[in-house]
């Protein structure tokens, strides 16, 4: 069982059955829809309720393995049976190749992406030495297998939360006795939650809005006003039990999915970091081109200055905008009105509304497709079986320099060479993150035309 339990009683070990820790409140089941593989309620659950509790440290089993110092490691490794079942592939950002770079559109997403590359790349030399001296077999010296391993540490740890300080450590994957480390802890069972935005109140999140525009992206809690812990995450490390325990965060129905909350991300971060998206995510952000008097004008940071996923403009970008469009020297005797919100007149209203239309209108059309064009084409992978009826579907699109630049970019010039098997994977596999670099460009359209309506 490795002291995993989902039971409602307060001890380690499961109660309900000796094959499996998984039964009483959750089970593995599969979401097509949100992640696949995911956990599904056993029971119905109410908001709160404790559901998995993973101890940090297993004796019995330690003790257990090491009467069989003959076995090898293969046999005995306590991780192997967990390992075999560990995604294998990824489609974080750090995997994406220029041409699923390139798909992205925009520059801002084209420079975190390769960002993302160069880092990756530069951490595996520098590893590498070391890699050497464990005596790696060749196949885990690759670069290839440096960012799988990159991309489960990104994915599929968890995360801890440090209460007292307000700030963010995080646990060791190695061992329960060192101090917290930033690669986080593999958490079995635990892992298998997909995700699920932080459900929080509009008016909850222009509050959080300044908080968060200063802090790191994974900070997952934070103190309210009256220095309560506001927990923005359903899972952290108990230290009087010694478990990472998870809560339900919200009612769920028998066969409902259970989901947990990672953490805040836009959907850009949540492709970097875990290789998905969300259709609504209320987190999610779109930074447009300002002039550079507007940020000189404000003492609001660059990164609180963007778009809402709904299209609205953010608290700090309307009040940076009013400010920009009011005269230099009555810039002074209004800045009280702007900080709390207020609109000035309504000439700076009309003005800035007008601007911030015009400007979103210039951003989508300078971008290569349309939201008609991407809709079109996420249609047709949608409802292609394989990559040559795919190719069939879009003949006649506009997006067929684009399907052209696809086919070249993989060298696969011909729809009939995905017949052969492991092209046939790797199309697909292409394709996916293609997929997935399109569905973000839509999103970020759709919140420019939203802007617009607004
Ligand atoms: C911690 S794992 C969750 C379990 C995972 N589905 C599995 O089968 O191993 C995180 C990964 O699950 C997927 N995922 C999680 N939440 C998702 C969601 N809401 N929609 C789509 N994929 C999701 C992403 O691939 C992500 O990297």
């Amino acid at each position: 069982h490795l002291g995993i339990s989902d039971s409602r009683t307060g001890t380690n070990q499961p109660q309900h059955s000796l094959s499996s820790c998984l039964g009483s409140s959750l089970c593995v089941s599969r979401f097509p829809h949100s992640g696949r593989r995911g956990l599904g309620a056993a029971r119905d659950l109410g908001r709160g309720e404790i559901v998995l509790r993973s101890v940090m440290e297993d004796e019995k089993l330690c003790d257990a393995v090491n009467r069989h110092s003959s076995l090898s490691p293969a046999q005995t490794s306590r991780w192997h049976p967990y390992l075999v079942h560990m995604p294998q592939t990824y489609d974080i950002l750090a995997m994406f190749g220029e041409f699923e770079k390139r798909a992205l559109q925009v520059d801002e997403a084209m420079w975190v992406t390769e960002k993302a590359m160069l880092k990756a790349k530069s951490e595996w030399k520098e590893a590498h030495a070391l890699m050497e001296d464990l005596m790696f077999k060749p196949q885990f010296l690759t670069f290839k297998a440096w960012v799988w391993a990159a991309a489960t540490i990104s994915s599929q740890t968890m995360h801890i939360p440090w209460d007292e300080a307000g700030c963010l450590c995080l646990i060791s994957s190695q061992t329960m006795h060192i101090p917290w480390d930033e690669a986080g802890c593999l958490c079995l069972v635990g892992d298998l939650f997909n995700y699920d935005a932080p459900g929080m109140e509009p008016s909850g999140i222009e509050d959080l809005e300044h908080f968060l525009s200063n802090s790191s992206i994974h900070d997952t809690s934070l103190l309210n006003g009256d220095n309560n812990i506001m927990r923005l995450t359903d899972g952290w490390f108990e230290e009087d039990v010694n478990a990472y325990c998870f809560y339900s965060r919200a009612h769920y129905k028998k066969g409902d999915q259970v989901l947990l909350c990672y953490g805040i991300y836009t959907n850009l971060e949540l492709v970097e970091h875990y290789g998905f998206l969300l259709q609504e995510n209320p987190n999610d952000k779109v930074f447009i081109p300002l002039e550079p008097a507007v940020y000189s004008s404000t003492s609001w940071s660059k990164e609180s200055l963007y778009v809402h996923h709904n299209g609205k403009p953010s608290y700090a970008l309307l009040a940076a905008l009013r400010l920009w469009a009011t005269p230099q020297n009555k810039r002074r005797s209004v800045g009280h009105l702007v900080h709390s919100g207020s609109q000035l007149s309504a000439d700076n209203e009309i003005f800035i509304m007008k601007w911030l239309s015009k400007t979103c209108d210039a951003v989508l059309k300078n971008l290569p497709t349309s939201i008609e064009e991407d809709t079109l084409l996420l249609n047709a992978m949608d409802n292609s079986q394989d990559f040559s009826t795919f190719i069939e579907i879009t003949k006649l699109m506009s997006s067929r320099d684009e399907i052209h630049t696809c086919l070249e970019a993989h060298k696969m010039k011909d729809a009939h060479s995905f017949n052969d098997v492991i092209l046939c994977r790797k199309a697909r596999r292409s394709m996916d993150k293609w997929k997935l670099a399109v569905q973000w460009r839509l999103k970020y359209k759709e919140v420019l035309f939203d802007c617009i309506s607004y």
